[in-house]
């Protein structure tokens, strides 16, 4: 599989009222092009600080992390906000929506400060996206007459607008009940599917279960690993108990 991240000994510290405090610590990891990777380990181990380093918004202090092939410390501020817009989309455990605009207009915002796309392109691919991840009909609401699951499937429909090569979603079902939770994985799934890399945070077990591989992380680095080598439904109840056992033995 051709890597589409690889990232070695990255070191991250940040300052913390004088004192330094070192949150990556020589992290190394792969992720494949179209591959779906879960991140899990306890809260404070660097989940989150990975994914921004990942994607350059905040930068390692040591390390290599080349991103399709381009090596990170070499791009300008320019650059490397081009690489987020074009081959990254992100979902939050609460997507950041603007209360005064409707769905739809949330959903392109961002692809409309892209003028290399024209906005009647950008409309029909909002509803295309809005439609395949099942709110077709809320184009018009405002965000505030919307569930919390239909509000991430807005989250995920702008993650994808400009069709990136990977998703980074930290805690991305964190807010939502079980049964809207796993609908949310079955998206997140089928994004995976149909060529979209996967990489997930997670606390839960259940989420980290459908990846094709698990790390799990631990005072910075990655401590340990799950490849699942059967997938779909079938596997679904074995992966997760075999999360679950390794959960147990790191004391997660
Ligand atoms: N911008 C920042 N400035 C200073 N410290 C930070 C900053 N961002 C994160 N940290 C610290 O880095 C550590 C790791 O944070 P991070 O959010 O990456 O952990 P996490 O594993 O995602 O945790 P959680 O599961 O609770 O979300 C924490 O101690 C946090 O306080």
């Amino acid at each position: 599989m051709k890597k589409l991240i690889k990232a070695e000994e990255i070191v991250k510290v940040f300052d913390q009222g004088g004192e330094s405090q070192t949150v990556l610590s020589h992290a190394s990891l792969d992720i494949g092009e179209g591959e779906f990777v879960a991140v899990m380990g306890p809260s404070g181990s660097g989940k989150s600080t990975l994914l921004f380093v990942l994607s350059g918004m905040d930068p390692a202090d040591s390390g290599t992390i080349t991103f399709d092939g381009a090596d990170l410390s070499n791009m300008s501020e320019d650059e490397l906000a081009d690489l987020r817009r074009t081959k990254i989309g992100f979902v939050f455990q609460q997507p950041t929506l603007l209360k005064n605009l409707n769905i739809i207009d949330n959903i392109l915002l961002p692809s409309l400060r892209d003028n290399r796309k024209e906005a009647k392109w950008i409309k029909k691919r909002a509803e295309e996206l809005m439609e395949q991840m099942g709110i077709g009909e809320l184009a018009d609401r405002e965000i505030n007459q919307v569930s919390g699951g239909q509000l991430q499937r807005a989250g995920i429909c702008r993650a994808l607008m400009s069709g990136p090569k990977i998703i980074l979603a930290d805690e991305p079902t964190g807010a939502l009940n079980s049964k809207t939770a796993q609908d949310i994985m079955e998206l997140f799934s089928g994004i995976n599917r149909e060529g979209t890399a996967l990489l997930l945070v997670t606390h839960d077990p259940r989420v980290a279960a459908r990846a094709e591989r698990v790390l799990f992380m631990s005072d910075g680095r990655i401590v340990s690993e799950l490849k699942f080598l059967a997938r779909g439904r079938e596997a679904l109840e074995k992966n997760l108990i075999k999360v679950m056992e390794k959960m147990n033995e790191l004391g997660i």
